[in-house]
């Protein structure tokens, strides 16, 4: 397709064309992604400036397969088959500060790439553990989920099989510590199964992981009972048993990085801040939603679905919107909401639309610059809000 069509692409979606039968056929969708890092000023490459890869996968349907004690009252994990159909679209819903996440993506696929061709681990030391911190509501879990499922698609010939187990550590230090270890070996045992199996990708996520720290520090000031710590120790164990087998990834994440047993944090190769989305994030953020809003048909006064493309954040700071001074104005408010906005989470900014929307008095008739305009007033409240 592409070499047959003489067109220009950027990232983002491509229609499948409809005058190739096999491809209507046979795919669903079609995505260009990572052009822009080749491409510098918004310059255009040739065609036999690039060599594109591609990546053709089936999403998998199956859903989450719950793993519960004995008892069947606490869930140790859950498991998904990778790439899955609800983490679909997740990579391109976080927007973070340029280079983040390609940063994330390169790392793991260097980990990946230096196991497969057997570099010596004693000679260059890696391992293949990513700790992700910051404030609550920031993308973290989700950032994790959808590095899985890029790696699950980009790594598909070499592994054909892929599984992600969310492990919330928070449920496996809770209550019964001698209950505990016997999760924490259950889990172990499980993925040690998963991983002999040499054409699967494992990806182990561990949210929460700051209580690790607070079940070490429990047990040293005799609070709880000291069978604690062997919990802990036998998963950081555990953990550098699984550092021999080439195809696994442990993923993880904390909202309070001071809090993280020493331990923990020496072994993560990684160790990424997702801090509050900057202003650009916000903008970019906010206008993914009003979109959205737009294509739903929620944001019209017609019943047509309004058709136009707000101008990205670069436009609209640089004031250069092509689209006439209606489109210049939209741009300011919106852009006035995500300087408004300073200190909210990406939780709190994609569910401020609807929080907006709630508080219309006309909720099936509004039209753009109203919304926005209710949009900022939500926003400062939201702000006062915030705890200091
Ligand atoms: N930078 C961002 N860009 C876009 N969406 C974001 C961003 N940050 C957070 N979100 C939104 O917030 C939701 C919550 O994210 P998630 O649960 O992954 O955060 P978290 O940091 O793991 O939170 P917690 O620490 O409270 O578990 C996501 O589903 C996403 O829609």
């Amino acid at each position: 397709m592409l070499e047959k069509r003489s067109l220009s692409y950027s990232d983002g979606p491509v229609p499948v064309p409809i005058d190739d039968v096999f491809l209507v056929d046979n795919v669903q969708r079609i995505r260009i992604c990572e052009t822009d890092e080749g491409v510098k000023d918004h310059g255009v490459l040739l065609f036999w400036q690039v060599k594109p890869v591609v990546h053709v996968f089936q999403l998998s349907e199956e859903g989450p397969c719950e793993e519960s004690s004995a008892d069947g009252q606490l869930s140790s994990f859950h498991e998904w088959i990778l790439p899955a159909k609800e983490f679909d679209g997740i990579w391109e819903s976080l927007i973070y500060e340029p280079g983040l996440k390609q940063r994330l993506l390169r790392y793991a696929q260097s980990a990946l790439l230096f196991t497969e061709k057997g570099v010596d681990p004693f000679l260059v030391s890696w391992n293949r553990i990513i700790l992700l911190h910051g404030p609550p509501g920031t993308g973290k879990t989700s950032l994790c989920k959808a590095l899985a499922q890029k790696l699950s698609i980009r790594f598909n010939s070499r592994y054909p099989q892929c599984q992600l187990i969310e492990v919330n550590a928070h449920s496996l230090f809770s209550k019964w510590f001698s209950e505990s270890g016997k999760l924490v070996a259950r889990l172990f045992e499980k993925i040690q199964e998963m991983v002999e199996e040499e054409n699967n990708l494992v990806f182990v996520l561990i949210d929460e992981v700051e209580s690790l720290a607070a079940a070490r520090k429990a047990a040293l000031s005799g609070s709880e009972p000291s069978d604690s710590i062997r919990v802990v120790n036998a998963l950081l164990t555990q953990m550098d048993k699984l550092k021999s087998s080439p195809n696994v990834i442990i993923m993880t994440t904390s909202n309070i990085t001071a809090a993280i047993d020493v331990a923990f944090v020496d072994r993560a190769d990684i160790k990424a801040y997702i801090g509050p989305p900057t202003l650009h994030a916000r903008y970019e953020i906010l206008r993914s939603c009003v979109q959205e809003l737009m294509r739903a048909g929620i944001l019209s006064d017609t019943e047509e679905p309004v058709k136009f493309t707000l101008p990205n954040y670069a436009t609209a700071q640089e004031r250069q919107v092509a689209q006439g001074p209606e489109m210049e104005g939209l741009c300011k408010m919106l852009l006035e909401v995500a300087e408004t906005c300073e200190g909210l989470s990406g939780r709190s900014l994609r569910r401020l639309p609807f929080l907006t929307h709630a508080s219309l008095a006309d909720a099936y008739s509004c039209d753009l610059a109203k919304f926005l305009c209710t949009m900022r007033d939500t926003a400062k409240k939201e702000q006062t809000e915030l705890p200091d």
